[in-house]
């Protein structure tokens, strides 16, 4: 092992980063907090001002993985597509097997100018992480309780608002619902079976009522579905600890583009549509772990150099007062605030911890499971 890769395993590493990113995390937050009074006034101002900020705390994930773990993004895709990403609104359907797949899709983001304003359908829960689910809240992130009756007014209603938004944006939808386990899968190959409908391996059963509400709220907003398929080369099971620790990973995404016309719009038509989908998307999947690879040509969209500028940016302007702070607190010889300093950034480090386990498959809510459908 290397100088270079033993240090990114190093726990001060780590907490400089950690502090970088929380810190970073609150001032932004703080920014957000600070456009409050400009909504009324000029809206649409308002949502590009936290646009940019968000794409400052994101980015610093994005930077993470492509410069620090040196992970290598792959695109197999339409060249005719391939022209539209990032110049279009679109509805992006992706699996949720993977700890990192949320950070390998802002990494397309980030790769097709979206970052800032791309969005997901994500679990309440999600909006408490502090810093993130603070900074989602300004970026009109939809969040549902996975629970249609008590969800579906606010969710039509949070669709709605993205009919001006300003920008364009990538609306995430994990039609799982939830991150594949073994025990989720064989409780929802069971509803499958249940409903006729063939069984798939490598996918939970998609719950087809989000999906069909999104398409019909942002038709004329949105353009397309862009139907995506992750996996690793390698077998590799990827998690972000890891990415703090510097390894590389080779993530390969097939993304296919549908146009939103050409997805029906009655209820029943759509689910079927999305089932029809999804046995599609586990047909690339199973193929993928026979040959390692997708159909179609391979590109790899070029790498910009914002997410590295803007991290090393905010890791100078926090680090110089961290330094000078280290350095008085050492001069002054006071074991109190040598112990406050310490126990600051423990605190720190616990609570980047804390989040990073959000991401851990073995922490998945029971979602699913027992079986809960009528
Ligand atoms: C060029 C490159 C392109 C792209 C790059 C890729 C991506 C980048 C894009 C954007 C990035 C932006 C941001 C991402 C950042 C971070 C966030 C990351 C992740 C967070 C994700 C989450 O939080 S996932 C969890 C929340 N989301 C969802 O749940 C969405 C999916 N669910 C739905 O849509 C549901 O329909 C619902 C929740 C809206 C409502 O669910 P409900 O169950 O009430 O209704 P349904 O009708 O849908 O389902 C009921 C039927 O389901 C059957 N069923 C199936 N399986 C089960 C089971 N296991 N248990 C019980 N029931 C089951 C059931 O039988 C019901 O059938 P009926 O026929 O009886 O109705
Ligand atoms: C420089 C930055 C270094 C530190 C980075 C810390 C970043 C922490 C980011 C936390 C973002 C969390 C996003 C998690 C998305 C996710 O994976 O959610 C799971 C849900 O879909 C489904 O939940 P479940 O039902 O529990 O499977």
């Amino acid at each position: 092992m290397g100088l270079v890769q033993w240090l990114k395993g190093q726990l001060l590493c780590h907490l400089v980063i950690c502090y970088g990113f929380f810190v970073s995390g609150l001032l932004i937050n703080l920014l957000q907090i600070c456009t409050l009074p400009l909504w009324p006034i000029n809206k649409q101002l308002a949502r590009r001002i936290n646009c940019k900020l968000g794409y400052s705390l994101t980015s610093q994930s994005v930077a993470l993985l492509e410069w620090w773990s040196g992970t290598e993004v792959t695109l197999y895709t339409d060249p005719e597509n391939y022209r539209l990403y990032g110049k279009e609104n679109a509805i992006v359907v992706l699996n949720h097997n993977f700890e990192i797949d949320f950070l390998c899709g802002w990494t397309f983001c980030d790769r097709f100018g979206v970052l800032g304003a791309s969005k997901c359908l994500a679990k309440k829960e999600l909006s408490y992480l502090p810093v993130i689910g603070w900074m989602w809240y300004f970026l009109e992130m939809v969040f549902i309780k996975r629970k249609w009756e008590e969800d579906k007014r606010n969710f039509v209603q949070s669709l709605q608002n993205l009919r001006d938004y300003p920008e364009n944006f990538w609306f995430l939808l994990h039609c799982e619902g939830t991150r594949f386990t073994e025990e989720k899968h064989r409780v929802s190959m069971e509803v499958a079976e249940k409903k006729s409908l063939p069984k798939l391996k490598h996918h939970l059963l998609p719950r087809t009522k989000g999906f069909w509400v999104a398409v019909q709220n942002l038709r004329g907003t949105v353009a397309a579905v862009y139907c995506c398929t992750l996996n690793f080369r390698n077998n590799e099971t990827p998690t972000l600890l890891g990415v703090l620790n510097g390894e590389k990973y080779h993530p390969d995404l097939y993304v296919r583009r549908i146009p939103l016309e050409s997805i029906p719009e009655d209820e029943a038509e759509c689910s079927a549509w999305l089932h029809k989908l999804y046995q599609e998307k586990d047909k690339f999947q199973e193929d993928y772990s026979q040959t390692g690879c997708f159909p179609g040509p391979k590109v790899t969209p070029p790498c910009r150099p914002w997410a590295l500028i803007n991290w090393l940016g905010w890791t100078c302007l926090l680090l110089y007062p961290l330094c000078l702070l280290l350095v008085q607190l050492v001069n002054s010889g006071s074991i109190l605030s040598i112990l406050a300093t310490v126990a600051f950034c423990s605190a720190v480090s616990v609570g980047v911890r804390w989040m990073i386990g959000q991401t851990e498959i073995k922490r998945s809510s029971s979602y699913g499971v027992p079986l809960n459908n009528k």
